[in-house]
Order: C-alpha cells, then sequence, then structure tokens
C-alpha cells in the first residue's frame, strides 16, 4: 500500500451523466444504472461526467477555498464540531500538507445555497481540502491512504492532480477528472450495508509540485442512532453476513482510538462477524 508501489495504468470507469434523456425507464437509464452497478462492484468508484455545472460555478468555489483556507489558523480552529472529523481537521505531522473544513447539514437549503434537499437516513457534511505544493519535484504524501468510513462521496476539485485510488489487486491508479466531472466513491458504511457486494477503495492523494491542491468531497454520512444493518436479502451461502450492525458515530468514535488508527481495516475490528 505504500508510496513505493509504481502507478497502474489502468482508468477509472467514466460514466456519462449529462444525457439529455436519463429518464426511469428508457434504454439510456438502463444502461447507465448497469454501468453504475459494474464500477461500484469492481472499484468502488467511478468518475461521474456532469456538464451541467457551469465552469464558472466551479471556479468560483475553487477560488474561494484559496481565500478560506488562506484564513489565520486561529479563525479556522473555530470550525469546532461534536463528532470526530466534522470540523476543522488539520496540523497533523504525519500529513503536514493536508488541512481540510467540514460545513455540517451541507445539503439544508435555508443554511447552504444551490443543493438540493436531500431525504432519508443520510446528513451530508461537505469538507472542503488544502493540499500545499510540498514545492519539490519528489511526490509527497498528501493524504494517507484510508477508506471512507460514511455511505457514498462525491468529490470535486481544482486542476491539480493527486488523487489515487487503489485496485482490488492492489494497484494505484492516479484519477485525473476532466473539470466537469465528480468522483464517486463508496465508503465502508455502504460496503457494510451492501455486505460486501460494492466495493470501498483504498485511496490517498499525494503532490509533487508548487500548486496548492483545492478539493471539496460532499460525505453522506449516516444520522446519529442509525444503525447500518445490511439487509436479509444480501445475505445467502455465497455472500455470508460480514459485519454486526453497527451505530455509525461509534465506529467512527473507535476509528479515532488509537486501536482504530493502527488496524487494516477498522470496521473488520470493530463489527466483523
Ligand atoms: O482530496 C481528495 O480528493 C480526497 C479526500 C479524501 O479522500 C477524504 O477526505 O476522505
Ligand atoms: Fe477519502
Amino acid at each position: 500500500m505504500g508510496s513505493e508501489t509504481p502507478l497502474s495504468n489502468l482508468k477509472l470507469p467514466v460514466i456519462d451523466f449529462s444525457i439529455q434523456s436519463l429518464n426511469p425507464g428508457t434504454p439510456q437509464w438502463d444502461s447507465v444504472r448497469s454501468q453504475v452497478r459494474q464500477s461500484l462492484e469492481e472499484f468502488g468508484c467511478f468518475e461521474a461526467v456532469f456538464y451541467k455545472i457551469p465552469s464558472d460555478v466551479r471556479e468560483a468555489v475553487f477560488n474561494s477555498l484559496q481565500e478560506l483556507f488562506d484564513l489565520p489558523l486561529q479563525t479556522k480552529l473555530r470550525n469546532v464540531s461534536k463528532k470526530p472529523f466534522h470540523g476543522y481537521v488539520g496540523q497533523y505531522p504525519a500529513v503536514p500538507l493536508y488541512e481540510s473544513m467540514g460545513i455540517e447539514e451541507a445539503n439544508i437549503h435555508e443554511k447552504v445555497k444551490y443543493l438540493e434537499e436531500h431525504i432519508g437516513s443520510a446528513n451530508y457534511l461537505l469538507r472542503v481540502m488544502k493540499y500545499k505544493g510540498p514545492e519539490t519535484t519528489e511526490t509527497k504524501l498528501g493524504l494517507n491512504a484510508h477508506t471512507d468510513k460514511n455511505i457514498l462521496t462525491i468529490l470535486s476539485q481544482n486542476q491539480v492532480e493527486g488523487l489515487e485510488v487503489q485496485t482490488k489487486g492492489g494497484e494505484w491508479i492516479s484519477v485525473n477528472p476532466s473539470p466537469g466531472s465528480f468522483i464517486v466513491m463508496i465508503g465502508d458504511s455502504l460496503y457494510a450495508w451492501a455486505n460486501g457486494r460494492l466495493h470501498s477503495p483504498y485511496h490517498r492523494v499525494m503532490m509533487t509540485g508548487n500548486e496548492a491542491r483545492y478539493s471539496a468531497g460532499l460525505f453522506s454520512v449516516p444520522k446519529a442512532g442509525y444503525i447500518v444493518k445490511s439487509p436479509e436479502e444480501l445475505a445467502d451461502e455465497e455472500h455470508p453476513l460480514l459485519f454486526k450492525p453497527f451505530d455509525h458515530v461509534k465506529f467512527l468514535g473507535f476509528y479515532y482510538t488509537e486501536a482504530g488508527q493502527r488496524a487494516e481495516s477498522a470496521l473488520k475490528t470493530y463489527c466483523g462477524v
């Protein structure tokens, strides 16, 4: 898993969501649906092409992230949350290039504009991130290899590359999304809910050069008290039940401990059958 493994020539699957007539019941819908399913089974993620977000909106977002992260540390530290990993995260000696800000309830219209309201068992955490350019020709770790602990993650970034996703076979794919694309990725909660039928990939950020990388992730996170439990019909002889039902906030609490950080899979250690 270390940074010394050479990068693979494989590419992430690219799925076009910009198609005009993408409505349920149409052949286009069925085709996109089966592409999504295959990608999530094999890679646990894909590049979603979606040209309907105007490029000036995207540019404005990343320009304002630059202003945000340029605020004094004192100010950024005021982004606090009662839950672990939901507020300002940064100043970790192991990943000195990395810092990020959590924006809770990012789906609620009254609190944040331009996002459709979501219903269901999830809260939506928007996290905006900055990785400083290491200002060397060597590649430096931006964010360590991890699986996301939430349900589903949608990532967007500025033009500075660095995201890498690991295949099931252990190869690292460098992810170079086109400006109109988002990276959609399965987290451990959906992996557990799907009883391992969808993959939750290890991924990391590796940085080179002088330019800062800004990214934004929309993380759907199970609501407090919601128990992640795989439906019975997803377990059979071929797919024995992998995880006991668990409370996501408690799982995050475990992940935060030394044992959780040390575990190869915090999820398996915490609630593996
Ligand atoms: O910056 C990125 O593109 C990835 C960030 C990430 O993996 C995370 O915050 O979980
Ligand atoms: Fe991640």
